[in-house]
């Protein structure tokens, strides 16, 4: 596989295709960055029973304190406490200084996490080992041994890539299906090549099909089980949490692309490996597990484990977020962490948009925080270690998939696009060498400050549809992945924008019965899937509340103040109707943060004409510009101006 050039052109072929390669899947090519791992996780059976008690759960009145008590496994586990008391009001730390410097973990208890995996796929990375060959024979290294092992422990932390972009592809479905729509995704078996095939009309009105070539990390296609997508994105990344790691989990793409569907099962099998090291691994060294989970609705934070109550973003001198009153879970088993996580989603704002009648509206955002108490027991707070966020992001729409959509549909879908911008801005930063991170382009984009700095680890994974119907989004999808790896620093290509921006439309006239439809319905293919689909169903609720029922007044005292619970129960709550003003609304400082291109450094390409690579180039560099401008413009724009958000909405986002 040629891994340096990338454009292809295939021999015997009329056309010349454009290719587009991740870069890091050349890095992970090359230097086996990524880990094979592989499926450690099992069924949990979280199935219908899950739900029921999810819904009843949620049937408290939101207006009282949860009664966490309700639920039997959590009243089980005295373990299971929130950390500060008993599910008392928490503070989320997000302070990267409040982390405590680990004694160093020997190879040999890496070793015992990685033999537990084995590759899943072949195709996408040059497997290797977790821990080297020369691993140590000993369980117990003597002193001198020490060294070299925090050394290889570096090392392993630095073989993971910053950046991971995997693609997944669902199968058609039912509508699509009964639409006749064309499946044009085909993935390569065992590899990491797609191909988008466009169709097109001529200027005489002859079809035709384009094809479109892109590489990545991974590409998953629509018989890949969630447990594989589990070992292809997350599992190698655990272990890094425990070594001062904050990792970053999100799904991305057009609405009813399946994000959900991906990321809703992560958090649980993450947990069941981070519980494993610590009672295994990392037996008696005071390692906690906490769980939060609230969700970012209309630019304001809910906590979805606490009947959605407002949550105040502060900041403090050292610009370290803090969350206050979300709460945090302390957690030692997988059932009460799925017990939460069924709550957080059966809380979970959703509605109906033209694509997806159960479109997520929210982003939501579950974290697991690795944390140590000092001395071993729970009389200090215990301090935060690593970090591993999953973020489900609210489906992207344009304005031409909303035109049946009410203004509050389109509101929401102004200020999804808007957080996606920013989140798009901020990857773009994040590994490239700028000092500045956009942090405050949205919400979301600054309560994901501390994953974006220090020791972090992102992985994408672009969700799309395959349906031709889709085919725009998807495209869309798939150059912003590949825009975002081109542009990382940890790349030796990453100043080869235009190689990533080079769409260069060869075409070939193909005749689109050649394009075989789809035979795996949605059903037939769905055997696993559905299984996994019952096992995570989310609860339908329809929540188009443009608040929720209570909101949480913030005092400037309050915040970052552990006792934060007492205030809050003693009447500081109040009953409100509609958007409520933010307490913490920030000035956006987005416009510094824009127009940052990479000048190309190499010519990888040779067959693109040089006129053609410098036009593109500035094509992109004025796209860029122009996105930079709008979403500035849109910061100070009022949200309530109609033409505004339509103007915002018909942006592509990806
Ligand atoms: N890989 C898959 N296999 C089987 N079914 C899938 C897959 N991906 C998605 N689906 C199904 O497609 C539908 C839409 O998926 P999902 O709700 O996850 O989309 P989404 O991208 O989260 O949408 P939105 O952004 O609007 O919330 C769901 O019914 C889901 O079960």
């Amino acid at each position: 596989m040629n891994a340096v050039g990338r454009q292809v052109s295939r021999s015997g072929s009329t056309a010349h295709h454009h290719r587009q390669y991740s870069d890091n899947f050349i890095d992970a090519s090359l230097h086996g960055k990524w880990l094979q791992s592989a499926n450690l996780s099992q069924d949990f059976g979280v199935g219908a029973r899950g739900s029921r008690s999810s819904r009843s759960l949620l049937s408290s009145n939101p207006g009282t304190p949860p009664l966490y008590s309700r639920s039997s496994s959590l009243r089980r586990n005295e373990d299971d406490q929130a950390s500060h008391g008993l599910f008392g009001s928490g503070l989320l730390d997000l302070h990267s200084f409040d982390t405590e410097l680990l004694p160093q973990v020997s190879s040999n208890q890496y070793d015992e996490y990685s033999s537990l995996h084995q590759p899943v796929r072949g195709g996408s990375f040059v497997s290797e080992p977790y821990v080297s060959s020369d691993k140590l024979n000993d369980h117990i290294l003597p002193e001198n041994n020490l060294l070299r092992s925090s050394i290889a422990d570096k090392e392993r932390v630095n073989n993971v890539a910053k950046i991971k972009v995997v693609v997944r592809k669902r199968p058609l479905n039912r509508k699509e299906i009964a639409k006749k729509e064309q499946d044009i995704i085909t993935i390569e078996p065992n590899s990491s090549f797609l191909t988008v095939h466009e169709t097109k009309l001529k200027v005489d009105l002859t079809e035709y099909v384009e094809k479109h070539e892109f590489v990545f990390d991974a590409v998953l296609n629509e018989s890949v089980s969630n447990d594989e997508v589990y070992s292809e994105t997350v599992q190698p990344i655990v272990p890094l949490i425990f070594n001062r790691t904050k990792a970053t989990c999100f799904a991305y793409g057009q609405t009813g692309s399946g994000k959900t569907y991906t990321m809703q099962p992560l958090p649980l099998k993450a947990s069941q490996d981070i519980l494993r090291l610590m009672h295994h691994t990392y037996q008696n060294q005071g390692f906690q597990l906490f769980v939060s989970f609230f969700e970012i609705y209309g630019g304001k934070l809910f906590d979805l484990l606490n009947d959605r109550r407002k949550l105040c973003m502060r900041e403090d001198g050292k610009q370290q977020v803090c969350i206050v009153g979300l709460q945090e879970y302390k957690v030692s088993n997988v059932e009460t962490i799925r017990e939460l996580i069924e709550l957080g989603n059966a809380t979970r704002s959703t509605g109906t948009t033209g694509a997806n009648e159960e479109s997520s509206r929210s982003h939501a955002i579950l974290q697991l925080a690795i944390k140590r108490s000092v001395d071993g027991k729970d009389s200090k707070p215990a301090r935060l270690i690593g970090k591993l966020s999953f973020i489900d992001l609210a489906g992207s729409e344009r304005g031409a998939d909303t035109t049946d959509n009410d203004k509050q549909t389109r509101m929401e879908g102004a200020e999804i696009n808007k957080s996606l911008l920013a989140l798009k801005e901020c990857i773009r930063a994040l590994d490239n060498d700028q000092g500045h991170i956009p942090f405050r382009g949205s919400k979301l984009t600054e309560v994901l400050r501390d994953s974006f700095v220090g020791d972090s680890r992102t992985v994408m994974i672009s969700c799309i549809s395959p349906g031709s119907g889709s085919c725009e989004h998807t495209l869309n999808t798939l150059r912003y992945a590949d825009r975002v790896k081109s542009l990382s620093k940890g790349n030796s290509s990453k100043k080869d924008l235009m190689s990533s921006s080079l769409n260069i439309r060869d075409s070939t006239t193909f005749p689109l019965s050649s394009l075989s439809m789809a035979e795996s319905n949605f059903e037939n293919n769905m055997d696993e899937t559905a299984n996994e689909k019952k096992n995570f169903l989310r609860p339908k609720r329809t929540n188009r509340e443009a608040s929720p029922p209570i909101n949480v007044d913030c005092t400037d005292g309050g915040w970052c103040d552990g006792n934060l619970a007492e205030s809050l129960y003693s009447g500081a709550y109040k009953q409100q109707k509609g958007f409520l003003q933010d307490p913490v609304s920030k000035d956006s400082d987005y416009s510094a943060d824009h127009n940052v291109l990479e000048k190309p450094s190499r010519m990888s390409i040779n067959k693109v004409e040089t006129s053609q690579i410098s036009d593109i180039e500035d094509k992109h560099r004025a796209e860029i510009q122009l996105e930079g401008r709008e979403l500035q413009e849109f910061d100070t724009t009022n949200l309530h101006l109609e033409n505004d958000l339509n103007a915002l909405l018909k942006r592509k986002i990806w």
